[in-house]
């Protein structure tokens, strides 16, 4: 990385302050040397990271005092006070910082001033406490960046494995209502751009799950599968798309027929994240495709059980912003435009 536009640091969000997001920030920075990880800056309460870490830290209210500073002490760009902190007890104020935040982080990127952002883990039950409507992060930035919601695909990436959860932050009851195949064409058309642009996989392999047991049996146990999915993957291979399904989900996950695909495509939230986090708990990445921005996420939540206990494992918040600096490092390579 010695361009430009690749020293920028990352912009890190902390999440809710009374989840782990902060201290995990923290912990990562001391990893700082060990992984390699380029200058950030967390964002949200100074006082929330004091609160549960004892390491050097700074507040700064520039980029240039970010790459200064990063060496020593772990740079924070502090927003506001977010009331009195009980780790684990998320409130009001909380959430509206963890907010403000986001909105921060992801100024600071669009304007180009960090390279890529990296959001810590928020409560979305506090947030919609506050009136947040989104269902997630994921499309709340996928508006402020002027994609719709379909077009920002969440994909959890960890070492051996990449799934993609077609629908998200729904009921599993509406599942097989909003799992139509204009919203499999579209997803898998930017999962294999997406492959293409940021992870360098020139012909990428893609699977997709069926949504019933045995992919539908024929038909016996559930019609999506042929009502639904087999013609959005006739369509998309008629298009050039590389992709296999529908697959029974059991088998999918299993070594030998996982490693054949560059990314697995599942109907539901779970079906993708229950086998991921099996494998990549400690080492998982969220991000978003599909955006003008490089966004990666740990793959955890708040864990407001463990918050403040020190228990709180900074692996996959190093993960995200190593991640974070690659994909922006192959941007800045490919100079894909901010598009
Ligand atoms: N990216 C984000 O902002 C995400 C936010 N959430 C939110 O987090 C809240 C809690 O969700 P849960 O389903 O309980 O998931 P969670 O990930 O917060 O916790 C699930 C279990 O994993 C453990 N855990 C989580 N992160 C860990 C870490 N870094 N080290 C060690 N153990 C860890 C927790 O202690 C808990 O036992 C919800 O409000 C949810 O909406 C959940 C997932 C992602
Ligand atoms: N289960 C994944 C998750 O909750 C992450 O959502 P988002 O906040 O990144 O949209």
């Amino acid at each position: 990385m010695n361009d430009g536009l690749t020293r920028r640091p990352i912009a890190v969000t902390m999440g809710d302050p009374a989840g782990v997001g902060p201290e995990v920030a923290a912990r990562a920075w001391e990893a700082r040397r060990d992984h390699a990880l380029p200058p950030f800056v967390a964002i949200g309460d100074a006082a929330t990271v004091g609160a549960v870490w004892n390491g050097p830290l700074v507040r700064v209210g520039s980029m240039d005092e970010v790459a200064a500073t990063f060496a020593d002490a772990l740079p924070v760009w502090h927003l506001e006070d977010s009331g009195p902190l009980t780790p684990g007890a998320p409130t009001a104020a909380g959430a509206a910082c963890a907010l403000h935040a986001l909105e921060t982080g992801i100024g600071l990127t669009r304007n180009q001033a960090s390279a890529a952002l990296v959001t810590g883990p928020v409560s979305k039950h506090a947030l919609q406490g506050i009136g947040y409507t989104h269902p997630g992060q994921t499309e709340f930035i996928a508006e402020r960046c002027g994609v719709t919601a379909t077009n920002a695909v969440m994909m959890l990436a960890g070492p051996s494995l990449r799934v993609v959860p077609l629908t998200v932050h729904i009921p599993l009851a509406e599942v097989p209502e909003r799992l139509t195949g204009e919203l499999i064409v579209a997803k898998a058309r930017i999962v294999a751009r997406g492959l293409k642009r940021d992870f360098g996989i020139e012909a990428p392999r893609l699977a997709i799950a069926g949504m019933n047991p045995h992919a539908g049996e024929s038909g016996r146990l559930g019609d999506e599968e042929i009502r639904i999915i087999a013609p959005a993957v006739g369509q998309l291979v008629a298009e050039g798309v590389s992709i296999d399904g529908p697959l029974a989900a059991d088998a999918l996950f299993a070594p030998g027929i996982r490693d054949q695909y560059d990314a697995l495509l599942c109907p539901y939230h779970d079906q993708a994240l229950a086998p991921f986090k099996a494998l990549h708990f400690h080492d998982g990445v969220n991000l978003t495709l599909g955006l003008p921005i490089v966004r990666t996420s740990p793959d955890h939540g708040t864990a407001f059980n463990i918050a403040g206990s020190g228990r709180a494992d900074p692996g996959p918040t190093i993960a995200a912003i190593a991640m974070a600096a690659k994909l922006a490092a192959s941007r800045a390579r490919r100079c894909v435009p901010a598009a």
